[in-house]
């Protein structure tokens, strides 16, 4: 038998699978290089070759084919011979391939351990990465209006001659009477845009001005001269202020700049007559027209005989004039400053008042009335400024109007009036819930700052500036104990003696932070704590530390004191306490009440101006609008309640360019909030100012007093329970 060309390629030999392979004799000569391959394979291949050789062989003929081979002729070798080289080659390339693949490691990949413990997790968070730091969003956008987003600046030192914005010459020598030369950065900007001409604002105007700045003459000069020439009453312009004080200080200006026209300024405050202000407001007269009067003699009549008859109205008017004519009603005056209430109850009580005629609506300090907004005052007021006249009540022009509404000649007929609304504060915010009820059209917001923002900066948020002349100082008074005793030894030594500069008990210490602010403020009182308060009391080295001033010498002195309390109730008893434990200021110390009576009010202000007394101590009512120019200082006795409540009451002293200062008696509890808020300013801008903290040592303010407060403590106990 001749030796067959190609022998069959057997795998080389594994250890335990390879017998299962019998390979015959004659293959290891074979030219096909199976001993050199062999010596080739990697270990960790042969395991892949071995399948692979598997793999080749169909699995169910592998047992019978052994079987076969035992008992297999030549002639069958032979053939099978001939299909070897075919079979080997596929074989040979699946093998090629597994070698192929087994070379490919990844080279990162950790080599497996299977001997490595395996670690169990319970079900917790995975390890997630560091969150990568979001950059820190800079608003360059605002999610207001424009006309509240970018307001129309104004540099608070403008100062222009009064002569220059176009003020008539008969107001000028009214203004230089007053000694006003000047109009202040308020008055500059506003005039102009009030003034008809060509800088004139066809539209609505809020305007936010550091208190004392002008803002009354800014908008009442500008109504008065318009209307100067007035010869008929008619009501056309409502002033609005929060307070009966604030209408009679309008009122005064308003009164002023009248003298010398024929215009009727009115007022409608709580503390009058309803009646009799009803009588001021509207005029009645009698009209001849018959033919309406028997219509309103029908409706009467209709009326009497349903037995629900109007105790006012224009029915119940027709029994004051005879039987041919009707009620006609005049307005008693030109310009009306009131509180948002009393006008609310004429418009829905007085027959006749009817603001058809109103061209100018001021609300001064809006944010307070927008705030309050008791009865839906501004609901009310703009239904009636913006709604039609009663038919009962209109006239020729308002009839044919309603008459011609819906044909084409309507558009002939003059334009319905147009009323501009000026509001203002020293407080406003950029709240549009709260403009909204006052319905503005075309509204430009004007705000009068010593640092004008930045073209670019758009900002959404609230922020007030307090008057350049204006230096705040705080003072920690611990818990608040012996605060009345910290009260007298700031008016006694500070104030009425201005002992600062070398009065060893005020401590200055800058305050920035409320961190550093309570840790000074434990040392302080601790320092004091450690200080045996009884036997310093009486001590001789502490005489003299603390003054005793005698009448003649607080009379003397020019400075005027405002004194603000969280309630009505407070600045009474302070009052009483400071004058048992100080008698010397007893004379010189008044509380303003709301309950004293309009004519006693201004008796009080009166001569608290003239200087018949130095202090008065009062409610956050008298934080608003007041102004009293000779102010010299204000204190906080007690903390105010927020930031524009601190605005207000600081700002009655520094007015219109005069030096003033303002003090905070902050307890620990208060410190926090007054040095974040207030101080910090973030919110209050002061010119590159900060409020300067003084500390006075507890036994300096307790001295000699100690035994008298606590007299006056029971003293005053026992008052109150007796009332
Ligand atoms: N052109 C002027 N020159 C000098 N003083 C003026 C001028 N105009 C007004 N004043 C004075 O400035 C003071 C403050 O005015 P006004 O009460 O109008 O301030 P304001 O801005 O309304 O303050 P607030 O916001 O506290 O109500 C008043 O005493 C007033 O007489």
């Amino acid at each position: 038998m001749s030796t067959p060309i190609y022998t069959r390629w057997a795998p080389p030999k594994l250890a335990t699978k390879r017998k299962r392979h019998s390979v015959p004799a004659a293959s290891s000569s074979s030219p096909v290089a199976a001993p050199k391959a062999q010596s080739q394979i990697r270990p960790d291949i042969e395991t892949a070759l071995e399948d692979v050789v598997e793999d080749a062989t169909p699995k169910s003929s592998k047992r019978p084919k052994r079987r076969k081979q035992e008992s297999r002729t030549d002639e069958e070798v032979v053939v099978e011979e001939e299909v070897a080289p075919k079979k080997h080659k596929a074989i040979l390339s699946k093998f090629e391939k597994a070698r192929e693949n087994a070379k490919y490691v990844p080279a990162t990949e950790e080599p497996d351990e299977p001997d490595a413990p395996q670690v169990l997790h319970d079900l917790e968070p995975l390890p997630q990465p560091e969150p990568i730091p979001e950059p820190a969003f800079d608003a360059n956008f605002s999610t207001l209006p424009v006309w509240l987003a970018k307001p129309v600046a104004v540099k608070s030192s403008q100062v222009v001659a009064f002569s220059e914005l176009g003020v008539h010459p008969f107001f000028l020598k009214k203004l230089e009477k007053q000694g006003y030369h000047n109009a202040l950065a308020v008055q500059s900007a506003l005039l102009p845009m009030l003034h008809p001409g060509f800088e004139q604002h066809l539209g609505d105007l809020c305007v936010s001005a550091k208190t004392g700045s002008g803002k009354t003459l800014a908008y009442l000069l500008p109504i008065i001269e318009a209307l100067k020439d007035r010869v008929v009453t008619n009501l056309s312009a409502i002033v609005i202020v929060p307070t009966r004080q604030l209408v009679d200080q309008a009122l005064t200006v308003a009164e002023e700049l009248c003298v010398g026209t024929k215009l009727k300024v009115g007022t409608a405050v709580g503390n009058v007559q309803f009646a009799t202000e009803q009588k001021l407001l509207v005029k009645m007269r009698a009209q001849y027209d018959p033919k309406r009067a028997k219509e309103l003699h029908e409706r009467a009549t209709q009326q009497m005989e349903s037995g629900i008859v109007e105790t006012s109205g224009i029915l119940h008017d027709l029994q004051f004039v005879p039987s041919d004519h009707i009620p006609q009603y005049d307005s008693g005056v030109d310009i009306l400053v009131c509180t948002p209430g009393r006008l609310v109850e004429h418009l829905e009580s007085t027959t006749g008042f009817l603001l058809r005629s109103v061209q100018w609506l001021v609300i001064d300090e809006a944010d307070q009335l927008l705030d309050q907004n008791f009865q839906g005052w501004a609901t009310v007021l703009m239904d009636s400024l913006h709604g039609e006249t009663p038919e009962d009540f209109m006239n020729s022009q308002e009839h044919l109007r309603k008459r011609r509404q819906s044909s084409n000649w309507s558009v002939a007929l003059p334009a319905r009036r147009n009323v501009t609304k000026i509001v203002l504060s020293a407080t406003i915010r950029k709240d549009l819930t709260k403009l909204g009820s006052l319905k503005l059209k075309r509204p430009k917001l004007v705000i009068v700052e010593d640092e004008l923002p930045e073209e670019s900066l758009v900002t959404d948020g609230d922020v007030f500036e307090l008057p350049s002349t204006l230096n705040e100082f705080a003072i920690p008074v611990g818990d608040g104990s012996i605060k009345p005793l910290y009260l007298l030894h700031l008016l006694l030594n500070r104030i009425f003696q201005n002992t600062i500069a070398d009065s060893a008990h005020y401590k200055e210490n800058q305050m920035e932070s409320e961190d550093s602010d309570s840790d000074s403020d434990s040392s302080s009182d601790s320092s004091s704590d450690s200080s045996s308060d009884s036997s310093s009391e009486d001590s001789d080295d502490e005489a003299g530390q603390q003054s005793s001033l005698d009448a003649k010498t607080i009379s003397k002195n020019k400075s005027r004191i405002l004194i603000f309390t969280k309630s009505n109730e407070s600045a009474s008893r302070l009052t009483h306490l400071m004058s048992i434990v100080e008698p010397a200021l007893k004379a010189f110390t008044k509380t303003m009440t709301p309950s004293s009576t309009d004519k006693a009010a201004k008796k009080l202000l009166k001569s608290f101006t003239n200087g018949a007394f130095k202090i008065l101590v009062a409610s956050d009512a008298a934080s608003r609008g007041l102004d009293i120019p000779d102010i010299t200082h204000v204190i906080n006795y007690d903390m105010p309640s927020g930031i524009t409540s601190y605005v207000h009451r600081v700002g009655r002293t520094a007015r219109a360019g005069k030096a003033g200062e303002a003090w905070t008696l902050f307890t620990k509890t208060e410190a926090a909030w007054f040095w974040k808020q207030v101080a910090a300013g973030g919110t209050i801008k002061r010119g590159g100012k900060k409020v300067v903290r003084m500390e006075l040592k507890k036994k300096t303010v307790t001295w000699n007093r100690r035994k008298t407060y606590q007299a006056a403590l029971l003293e005053l106990q026992g008052a109150v329970k007796a009332d």
